[in-house]
């Protein structure tokens, strides 16, 4: 398929936006989740120059690679009324996990009785191709060695285990780890933080924000995100999320939590046969049990405890997987999920996407399946 620089490009699932694209007007799903990109509030050293204002032109085309497509962002293909001085308000569906007609099912996730530790490492501003910035988190926790992540969008969430002084470091070990306010820039030399015990400068807390963040809990699909898989929607969702949490006009702020839980945790490579065993006629269940691997061998104490430290009490979630719901709220309430976000095939609302016999057999399995709260009826629209 050309891309639309006249290069040929394997057929993958978002299109680049195109400047006056205003195809997502009157999207329920899409344009009434209105979340800023940007607060950056918490700056108290300035640099010397304007010249740190964020990036607001995309790149040309040409720099763009094929495997990232950029949300939609401010100034660029975002509809016109969306920034409007009236945003609309987000349309979930409310949730409410104590009761069994709550909207995430009766099944009870087996739950560790204690969340897992975790602590963010390190933290660094990324600029990324569309224009949005984002500040991606690196933790390390106690229960694996792998390095799970979050993709913070809006500059008022904070992580506590960050901003944490560290015994001994100095001022220039807190802004190279990214334990620092507002924003780095050539010859500062103070964190902004306020080092003494206590809650840190500037530090937000949950209420100041005017409704919960928007979350999207994600499992790492090499297949669906770097390599164009049809047989998934996994880069579709990453991407959408990212969309979505980058539209202006929201005060709360999103978080990616992307776990290394390849393949529903059972690894890229007990993956591929499990792709190669769908080749032969399973789907995507059976052929995870074919290899003795439960359908589903992932949880979500690490995504619980990663949002906590990120000061998250409530969330919206962007899901359609009921049992992703009650288990990212831990075994004591931990984090309650106040709305769920259903997470539509773009193809399915003739919004661009994609459609291949793969990924539309991979969602009626999950459908059926494993309860995905997802209208069976979009499988047989035409786009
Ligand atoms: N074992 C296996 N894993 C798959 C297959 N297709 C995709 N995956 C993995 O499934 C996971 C997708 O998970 P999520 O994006 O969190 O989505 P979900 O659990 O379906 O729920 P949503 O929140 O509704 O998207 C990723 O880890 C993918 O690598 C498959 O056919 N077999």
């Amino acid at each position: 398929m050309p891309g639309p620089d006249g290069t040929r490009l394997p057929p993958f699932y978002s299109p680049r936006p195109e400047a006056g694209d205003h195809s997502h007007d009157g999207d329920v799903e899409q344009a009434d989740f209105l979340v800023s990109a940007h607060n950056p509030t918490l700056a108290v050293e300035h640099p010397p120059t304007p010249s740190a204002e964020p990036q607001t032109q995309p790149p040309p085309d040409s720099l763009l690679s094929p495997a990232f497509t950029p949300p939609a962002t401010p100034g660029t293909a975002t509809p016109s009324h969306a920034t409007s001085a009236t945003p609309r308000e987000p349309r979930g569906i409310p949730v409410d996990s104590t009761v069994p007609t709550g909207g995430c099912g009766s099944k009870q996730p087996q739950l560790l009785e204690t969340l897992p530790e975790v602590e963010c490492v390190v933290r660094a501003r990324i600029p990324t191709t569309s224009g949005t910035e984002m500040f991606l988190h690196l933790y390390t926790n106690n229960v694996d060695n792998k390095e799970h992540l979050a993709i913070v969008f809006g500059g008022q969430i904070r992580s506590k285990s960050l901003d944490a002084v560290r015994e001994g470091e100095t001022e220039m070990d807190r802004l190279v780890r990214g334990a620092y306010t507002g924003r780095l820039f050539p010859g500062r030399t103070t964190s902004g933080l306020d080092t003494t015990p206590g809650p840190a400068d500037g530090q937000a807390t949950p209420s100041e924000a005017p409704q919960p963040p928007l979350v999207r809990i994600h499992s790492e699909c090499y297949t669906g995100e770097t390599v164009w898989s049809a047989r998934c929607d996994c880069g579709e969702q990453l991407d959408e999320a990212a969309r979505l949490m980058s539209l202006p006009g929201n005060q709360s702020g999103g978080i990616i939590v992307y776990l290394r839980q390849e393949g529903r945790g059972i690894g890229l490579g007990e993956k591929l046969k499990a792709y190669n065993l769908q080749d032969l006629g399973s789907d995507t269940v059976e052929a995870n049990l074919l290899l003795r691997h439960p359908a589903d061998a992932r949880s979500y104490g690490l995504a619980t405890a990663m949002l906590r430290d990120l000061g998250q009490t409530e969330i919206r979630l962007l899901t359609n997987n009921p049992d992703k719901i009650r288990a990212v709220e831990g075994p004591h309430r931990e984090i309650a999920v106040k709305e769920r976000v259903a997470m539509v095939p773009l193809s399915w609302k003739g919004r661009g996407g994609f459609r291949a016999p793969e990924v539309e057999g991979y969602l009626k399995t999950k459908i059926e399946k494993m309860g995905h709260m997802l209208d069976m009826a979009g499988l047989s629209r035409g786009t």
